[in-house]
C-alpha cells in the first residue's frame, strides 16, 4: 500500500513448536489507529514485537516506513514504542526521566512541563518513578514514549494500569498524536479504546 506507515500481509510466527499467528494483515497510514484486540495469548504483543523488529515471522512481509523493521537505531528514530516497563534509572525522579528524552532527541512534540501536565504528573514530579502508583508508572511510560518525535507508535495494552477517566485523557492524547499524521498500531483488551480513536479493529483468534 502506497504512504502505509506499517503494512503486513501474511505473517504467519512459530513460537516454541507452535504457530502463534497464521495469515495476519494490516496496514496503517499516516493518520490512521489499528487496534489489536483478542484473548490472552492469541498472539497480540507478538505481533507487535514482529512490526519492532524483535520478533522474525516464518512467512509474510512486514514493512515499516517503506522497509523490513529492524532492530536499528535509525528504525528507532522513527518508532516509538510500550510494552512491558521500562528501566527506570536509580536516582532519577520522573521529572528527570521526561528530561533524558529531551536531552537525546532533537526535537521534542512537548515540553517536559507540558508531558507532565498532560499526564497528570505535576505534582508527582520529583518522586523516583519506583515511587508511584501502578497507574501513575503507566502514566510516565507513555509521556516519555509521546514526548519524544515519532512517525509510528506501538502501544502494548497502553491502558494497563489506568482509571477510566485517564483511559479517556489517553484516546484524547492519541487523537492528538494522528492528527498531526502519526500512526498507531496498539494492542488492547480495552474495546473503548478502539472506538474513542476511530480505530481499524483486527481480532485475533486462537488458543489461548
Ligand atoms: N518465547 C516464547 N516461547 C514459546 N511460546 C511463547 C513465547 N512467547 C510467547 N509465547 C506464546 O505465544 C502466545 C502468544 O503470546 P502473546 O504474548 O503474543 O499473547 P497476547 O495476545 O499478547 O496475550 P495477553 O493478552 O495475555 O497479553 C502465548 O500462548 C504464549 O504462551
Amino acid at each position: 500500500m502506497p504512504n502505509a506507515i506499517v503494512a503486513a500481509r501474511d505473517v504467519e510466527v512459530e513460537l516454541g513448536g507452535r504457530t502463534i499467528l497464521s495469515g495476519i494483515g494490516l496496514t496503517a497510514a499516516p493518520g490512521e489507529v489499528v487496534a489489536v484486540v483478542g484473548d490472552n495469548g492469541t498472539g497480540k504483543s507478538t505481533l507487535l514485537r514482529c512490526l519492532a523488529g524483535l520478533q522474525p515471522a516464518r512467512a509474510g512481509r512486514i514493512e515499516v516506513l517503506d522497509g523490513p523493521p529492524a532492530d536499528t537505531t535509525d528504525f528507532w528514530q522513527d518508532v516509538a514504542r510500550t510494552g512491558d516497563e521500562p528501566v527506570w534509572y536509580p536516582g532519577l525522579s520522573t521529572r528527570e526521566h521526561l528530561e533524558l528524552m529531551t536531552a537525546v532527541h532533537r526535537e521534542v512534540r512537548m515540553t517536559v512541563d507540558e508531558a507532565l501536565a498532560a499526564f497528570e504528573l505535576t505534582e508527582r514530579a520529583d518522586l523516583a518513578p519506583l515511587s508511584l502508583s501502578t497507574g501513575q508508572r503507566q502514566r510516565l511510560s507513555l509521556a516519555m514514549t509521546l514526548l519524544r518525535p515519532s512517525r509510528l507508535l506501538l502501544l502494548d495494552e497502553p491502558e494497563r494500569g489506568l482509571d477510566v477517566t485517564f483511559r479517556e485523557r489517553l484516546a484524547d492524547i492519541l487523537n492528538g498524536y494522528t492528527a498531526e499524521g502519526g500512526a498507531i498500531v496498539m494492542a488492547t483488551h480495552d474495546l473503548r479504546l478502539p472506538e474513542a480513536t476511530g480505530a481499524t479493529v483486527i481480532r485475533l483468534e486462537g488458543e489461548r
